[in-house]
């Protein structure tokens, strides 16, 4: 599977001071990608357009040649992406464990009202059955944002779009999400792209995509 853009631009008000243009970027399956770029030079915005949640003011982007526009951005999003943004968008009045057991009901999945998978879930970003059953606004943003990285798991979609999802993370939870992000892509050939200010982490990626100066680069 190939996400690719072609002759992308963008402006939010004034045309002239475009965010970027001529955007012509490839996403293969089995690589983990990192955009790197200064505050304010648009890489939400691009991920957001990749993840199908917004729409560039020109170009397209298109999935093995298809366009999502084609596809429709309603079913692109539910077939092909899952998100991680920097809001978690958490139940805040459940617990860990309620916020993944519904959002597991709304799936296809077999896993549905399993207890022991659920909490396997969660263990797999460092969060305890301790931590699973308390309400989740008495967790730390970082435990917060390791719940949210697991519900956006349960939809296998093909493409993970992360935001900053471990801006909010020390160094150890942070390597615990970076390994993950690696064995989506490499263990179950996911495409998965990060975007980050830190280049420590950018480093761990297979493909490191600067934006500077309006150009995106692959470094
Ligand atoms: N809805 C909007 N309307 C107008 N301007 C916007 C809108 N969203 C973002 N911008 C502006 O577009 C620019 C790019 O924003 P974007 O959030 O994509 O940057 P970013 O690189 O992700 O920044 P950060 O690292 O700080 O999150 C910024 O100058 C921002 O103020």
């Amino acid at each position: 599977m190939i996400l690719t853009t072609k002759n992308l631009a963008h402006w939010y008000t004034d045309e002239s001071s475009k965010l970027y243009s001529d955007v012509n970027l490839t996403f293969g399956s089995n690589k983990f990608y990192a955009i790197i770029g200064e505050s304010g030079s648009g890489k939400t915005t691009i991920l957001s357009f990749l993840a199908g949640l917004d729409v560039p003011r020109a170009g397209e982007i298109a999935i093995d040649g298809v366009s999502i526009n084609k596809i429709g951005l309603t079913k692109y999003r539910q077939r092909y992406v899952a998100t991680i943004f920097q809001s978690y968008n958490l139940l805040t009045s459940m617990t860990a464990y309620q916020n993944i057991e519904t959002a597991l009901a709304i799936t296809r999945s077999s896993h549905k009202g399993d207890r022991q998978y659920i909490l396997e879930q969660l263990a797999r970003v460092g969060i305890n059955q301790a931590q699973a059953f308390k309400n989740v606004h008495k967790l730390s943003g970082g435990e917060q944002q390791r719940i949210a990285i697991v519900r956006a798991l349960l939809v296998d979609a093909p493409i993970v779009a992360a935001d900053e999802a471990t801006g909010n993370l020390d160094h150890e939870n942070s390597r615990v999400i970076v390994n993950l992000f690696k064995e989506l892509a490499h263990d179950y050939g996911k495409t998965v792209i990060l975007i980050t200010h830190d280049r420590e982490i950018a480093k761990e990626a297979d493909v490191q995509i600067e934006l500077k100066d309006r150009q995106f680069t692959v470094l």
